[in-house]
């Protein structure tokens, strides 16, 4: 692909992430190569935004590595907790030594939906920014969503992070129970990168 080269760094540390997104890049033929493997420090993420979050990482990964770079930051927000945990959702999973832990965050937000009282909606939506740039200094962003609630206990045993507590909507399993091929169908992850690829294709 033209704009892109040959070779593409997937700035990402999150070995989930790093296995859909290279399966969303892998019909393009274009080698990549994980965060780690590029040996690339994980940044702070300062930003108050899941874009803000992407185009640090993306921005800093292309300039370090001097190769295009494609960055993540995604997160589930959940509408009876004004977006919580969002940009955090990370961050909700750490323990005091920084070591994460999903089934302690799905808890949380369990706890945290309980403690509203029991009628409160379980709305919820997974968002995906997919920031790509360039080490000459552009940089193209996408947001991509997806709609459904909150089950609980959770379900399932495929994909990573909330999955196994997000229900998409007009469905009746969880993300953790869903064949991955549909979830990469239907997923925030996929709508920001259909975006990406729509103007990618506009470049040629
Ligand atoms: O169930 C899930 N299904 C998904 O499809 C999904 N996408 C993101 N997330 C969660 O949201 C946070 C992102 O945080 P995040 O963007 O900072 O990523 P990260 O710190 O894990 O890696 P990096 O890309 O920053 O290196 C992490 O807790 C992820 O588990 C998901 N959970
Ligand atoms: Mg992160």
């Amino acid at each position: 692909m033209k704009v892109i080269g040959d070779k593409l760094v997937l700035a990402t540390h999150n070995k989930g992430k790093l296995r859909e997104i290279a399966e969303l890049v892998a019909p393009f033929g274009i080698e990549v190569i994980g965060a780690e493997e590029a040996g690339l420090p994980e940044p702070e993420e300062t930003g108050t935004t899941f874009i803000a979050n992407a185009e640090l990482k993306a921005r800093q990964a292309a300039d370090l590595s001097g190769h295009p770079a494609l960055a993540d930051d995604s997160g589930l927000c959940v509408d009876a907790l004004g977006g919580d945990p969002g940009i955090r959702s990370a961050r909700w999973a750490e323990d005091a030594d920084g070591n994460r832990d999903f089934t302690r965050a799905m808890e949380k937000v369990e706890t945290a939906l309980q403690a509203k009282g029991d009628d409160t909606p379980r709305d919820a939506h997974f968002t995906c920014a997919l920031s790509l740039a360039w080490p000459d200094g552009r940089i193209e962003t996408f947001e991509g969503k997806v709609h459904g609630t909150l089950t609980w206990p959770p379900r399932g045993d495929k994909g990573f992070g909330y999955d196994p507590i997000f229900v998409p909507h007009d469905h009746d399993i969880s993300f953790a129970e869903m064949d991955p091929a549909k979830k990469h169908a239907m997923s925030h992850r996929a709508d920001a990168f259909r975006q990406l690829l729509d103007w990618l294709e506009a470049q040629r």
